[in-house]
């Protein structure tokens, strides 16, 4: 799995009890995953369909940097899941797991639409002139 995104703890980012606030670490969860999402579907029409069992495992608090990491596991025909783990940059502790994050592509009308994605793909590949 690849840790692209990092965060950095803010006040604003915590809860009454001085730690991050839930809420808040699913909202970066959703934004990078709908971008993985994006990415792999080459669509920008893409909309979270299904959130599995979410699993806070520790906390984090002011200061601290956590990296969020999201990995395709399933191509359906509309669809894509992802599953998430994020951790603690510096102790690699985990502080929340996701299984399953899916992701449907739709079009204009907001129907789901073929993809026609089978694997994971990487920008560096797509970019790579035709031999
Ligand atoms: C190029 C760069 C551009 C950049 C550009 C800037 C981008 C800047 C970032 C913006 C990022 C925005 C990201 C928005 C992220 C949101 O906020 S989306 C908002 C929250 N989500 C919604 O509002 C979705 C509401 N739901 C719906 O509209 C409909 O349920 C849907 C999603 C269209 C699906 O419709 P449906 O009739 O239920 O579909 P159905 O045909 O039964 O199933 C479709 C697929 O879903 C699966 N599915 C259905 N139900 C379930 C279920 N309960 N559990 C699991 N899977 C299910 C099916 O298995 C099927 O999968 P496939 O087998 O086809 O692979």
């Amino acid at each position: 799995m690849n840790y692209h995104t990092r965060k950095w703890i803010k006040p604003e980012d915590l809860n009454p009890n001085h730690t991050l606030f839930g809420g808040r670490l699913l909202q970066w969860i959703d934004e990078e995953a709908a971008l993985y999402a994006i990415v792999q579907l080459e669509t920008p029409r893409c909309v979270t369909k299904y959130i599995s069992e979410i699993n806070f495992v520790s906390s984090a608090r002011q200061g601290d940097i956590i990296e969020i990491g999201i990995e395709a596991t399933e191509f359906g025909n509309t669809s894509i899941t992802l599953t998430c783990d994020v951790r603690n940059m510096m102790t690699r502790q985990t502080i929340i797991t996701i299984e399953k994050i899916i992701f449907v592509g739709v079009n204009l009308d907001g129907k789901p639409t073929r993809h026609g994605k089978t694997k994971i793909e990487f920008i560096s590949d797509r970019l790579k002139p035709d031999l």
